[in-house]
Formats: structure tokens, C-alpha cells, sequence
């Protein structure tokens, strides 16, 4: 599958115009991003670019910034070799999850460690809503739970929630690459028999399927959307952990899950990203 790169220049450039342009991006099918000092690039599969979405001031959110872009197709092995070997090495969440690129253990005793290769995947950690909801996964019990990863992207969570001691995981994506990628991952991790990857969205979710814990890091629209199916495959007591979305989205996503039967439980935040918990009545 080839891909488009979109280079993208934001007046002003600061984090929190970068962080709305991720997510308008993400509404319109681009799923991976470049965040460095001064380059913001994103990817979208070439089948899902349009270029009247991007060009000509249509990402402008005025009056707060403008953004100029230059769009190309990217070979997927060229693409492959930049996020892995420039963009990602390793990183520690909470002082107890090492995320590393595969490659030599380094010398370390953190209580986790966590191998990725990202593979045009989202989930290495890097991002605040991947980290935050792992920081919530260190204290949640998992032993012998039933999960489910919607957009797991890398595999990332499930992972974690395996290395906790879950029974199983099904960790679903509508992306191709994210399919691969975590079954790579789980294998890389030890984990391939608790992890089933799936490929597809809310209507792959297996019929039968009962799970006592829902993480779902897509984004606000497809979350409002699926939320419904999310609710009829959870038991009582189950804990859904939704993220994706900003602070300011957090009431939206409250109210459609309390008319599903979820109550709130708390929402994390993390530089205007926000994780909310609820649980199933
Ligand atoms: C923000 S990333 C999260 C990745 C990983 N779970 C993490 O926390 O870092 C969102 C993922 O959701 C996937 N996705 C987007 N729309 C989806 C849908 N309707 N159903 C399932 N997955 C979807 C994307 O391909 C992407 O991998």
C-alpha cells in the first residue's frame, strides 16, 4: 500500500496548534505522524488523500493558525526506514515502562519492557494519550481479564495489558499495517498467545465476545459512533478507558456513554489530551 507524506507549515508553530492540526488531520484518514523541533510532516494511505482536504488554506482553523502543506507519494520500505530508525529509540513511562525499539536490552530494571517496532504504526509511547493510558494500566488489575484493543495500532496497550497478566486480548484496527504490526509485536513480546489481532473496525468485534476491559485511543467521532457496540460486548463492572480526543470533548464523550449505561469514573489529562474512564452498569 503506498502512502502519502504531507508536509505541513503552521503559522504560528506551537505545540497546541500542532496537536489541532494532528486531530483534524486524523478526522480526514491521515493515522501517522512526524513531531520534531521544526518539521511536522503527517501520512495518509493514498487511497484515502484528497487533495481539495489539504491544499488551498482547507486545514486553516482561523482565527488561531494557518497551514501551508506539500503533499507526496512515499515508497512504503523508505517510510518504514525513517520512523525506525529516526524517529523512535526508547522511551520510559512512569519511571516503570521501558518502550524500546527492538534491538540490544539495555541495562535497565524497569518493572516493564516493551519492544515495538512501529511499522508505520501509531503506539509508541511518544504520544500523550499511548502514555497516559499506560501509566493507568501499571495499577489496573488484569490477571486473567478479557480485553479489548480498539485501534491498537502497534499493539501497544494489549501488550501491556498481557504483560499484566491478562487472559486474552483481541486488539482490532481498520489498518492494514496496524494488523501486521501488532502481530509482530505480540510475538516480539512473548505475548502472540493472548493477543488476537483483528483487522477491521467496530463490526470486526467477534459477536460472541464478553470483555471485562474496553481501551479504545482512536478519536471522538468514530469513538461517539462505536460506542454503542462497544457497550453491548462489555459485563458488568467492565471498565472502558476512552481516549483521543482533548479535554474540551471530554462532555460529549460523558454524556453519550451514560446513555449507554456507563457510569463516570474520572478523566486524566495530560498537555489537553484526555483519558477518560468509565464503568458499565
Ligand atoms: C491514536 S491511534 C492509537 C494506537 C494505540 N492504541 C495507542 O494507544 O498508541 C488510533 C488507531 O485507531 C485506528 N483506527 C482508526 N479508525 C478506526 C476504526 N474505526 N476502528 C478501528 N481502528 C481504527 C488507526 O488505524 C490507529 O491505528
Amino acid at each position: 500500500m503506498k502512502y502519502i507524506k504531507t508536509v505541513c507549515t503552521i503559522t504560528p508553530d506551537n505545540s497546541v496548534n500542532r496537536d489541532l492540526l494532528t486531530a483534524a488531520l486524523g478526522e480526514i484518514g491521515y493515522d501517522s505522524f512526524v513531531s520534531e523541533e521544526e518539521v511536522f510532516e503527517a501520512y495518509v494511505q493514498s487511497d484515502l488523500f484528497d487533495v481539495s482536504l489539504v491544499e488551498n488554506g482547507s486545514l486553516d482553523f482561523a482565527p488561531l493558525y494557518t497551514v501551508e502543506t506539500q503533499s507526496e507519494e512515499v515508497p512504503d520500505q523508505n517510510w518504514n526506514q525513517v520512523w525506525e530508525q529516526e524517529s523512535f529509540t526508547e522511551m520510559v513511562i512512569a519511571d516503570q515502562i521501558l518502550i524500546r525499539a527492538v534491538g540490544p536490552a539495555s541495562d535497565s530494571d524497569y518493572p516493564y519492557q516493551i519492544e515495538i517496532v512501529p511499522n508505520m504504526s501509531f503506539g509508541t509511547g511518544d504520544h500523550e494519550t499511548t502514555a497516559t493510558i499506560l501509566e493507568q494500566l501499571i495499577a489496573l488489575d488484569c490477571a486473567d481479564k478479557t480485553i479489548l484493543d480498539m485501534g491498537c495500532g502497534t499493539g501497544i496497550l494489549g501488550i501491556m495489558t498481557a504483560k499484566r497478566g491478562a487472559k486474552h486480548v483481541d486488539a482490532i484496527d481498520i489498518d492494514a499495517w496496524c494488523f501486521d504490526s501488532t502481530t509482530q509485536n505480540s510475538e516480539i513480546n512473548g505475548v502472540n498467545q493472548v493477543i488476537r489481532p483483528i483487522l477491521g473496525d467496530a463490526t470486526a468485534i467477534p459477536e460472541d465476545a464478553l470483555y471485562e476491559v474496553v481501551l479504545a485511543n482512536i478519536h471522538k467521532n468514530i469513538l461517539l459512533q462505536d460506542m454503542p457496540k462497544y457497550a453491548s460486548v462489555q459485563i458488568t463492572g467492565g471498565l472502558l478507558y476512552m481516549s483521543g480526543f482533548f479535554v474540551e470533548d471530554v462532555q460529549d464523550i460523558r454524556l453519550k456513554a451514560e446513555s449507554l449505561g456507563y457510569v463516570y469514573r474520572d478523566t486524566y489529562e495530560n498537555q489537553g489530551w484526555a483519558v477518560v474512564l468509565l464503568e458499565k452498569q
